[in-house]
């Protein structure tokens, strides 16, 4: 998996891979890394398969029941204490999570890394997952403050891309999603096949290099 978000002048971007595999044997190419908590808030899950499916789902009916008790939404740190504090609680069992909650609540713009080891880090730029080296070049690399939101999309779709082209735990298709001030918007999904092709184009020069 290679998941990363990054906050910046616009909001938060947030973009996965869709890839399950078991060793070498790729048991799925469609699944949904980016989990939609609630309309303002998105979730990001590498690691086990079976535990996305769950901790998500869990975390979302907990924000769900904070809003009820409280009249108001959960904050982006509150919903990434209370991940960290299920997560810590099973610490020694085998849980696989490395997760990032981003969204935008009262303070602005808000992301955080969360793991099934019950770390919890705020910050500006993560990438988790088996690619996360591959994705970081790229991100580092291309990353300002000031962008607009379709050049934080491309250097999020390219990070992603790259980090397909080298590990074989990543792939399938890319998906950007953009949190903005009162929703989160999800921008684009390419299948990463087709993007190696829109990064590297076929031109006679590369065909006889080839050759
Ligand atoms: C057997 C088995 C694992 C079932 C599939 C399964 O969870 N694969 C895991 C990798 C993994 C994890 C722990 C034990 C083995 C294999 C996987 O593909 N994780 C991706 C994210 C999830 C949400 C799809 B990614 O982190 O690579």
């Amino acid at each position: 998996t290679t998941t990363l978000a990054f906050i910046f002048k616009e909001g938060v971007m947030v973009t996965a891979d869709s890839r399950a595999s078991m060793g070498g044997y790729i048991s799925s190419h469609s699944v949904k890394k980016i989990i939609e908590i609630n309309p303002y808030m998105l979730g990001t899950m590498a690691g086990g398969a079976a535990d996305r499916q769950f901790w998500h789902r869990n975390l979302g009916i907990k924000c769900r029941l904070h809003e009820l008790a409280n009249k108001r939404r959960i904050s982006v740190i509150g919903a990434s204490k209370l991940l960290a504090n299920i997560l810590y609680s099973y610490r020694g069992m085998g849980l696989s999570v490395g997760t990032m909650i981003a969204g935008w609540d009262e303070t602005g713009p808000g992301l955080y890394y969360v793991d099934s080891e019950g770390g919890r880090l705020k910050g500006t730029r993560f990438s988790v997952g088996s690619g996360s080296p591959y994705a970081y070049g790229v991100l580092d690399s291309g990353y300002k403050y000031d962008m607009s939101v379709e050049e934080a999309s491309e250097l999020a779709r390219r990070a992603i891309y790259h980090a397909t082209f080298r590990d074989g735990a990543s792939g399938g298709v890319a998906s950007v999603y953009y949190v903005g001030p009162t929703e989160w918007k999800k921008l684009s999904g390419d299948d990463v096949g087709e993007l190696h092709y829109h990064y590297n184009p076929v031109t006679p020069s590369t065909v006889e290099q080839e050759m």
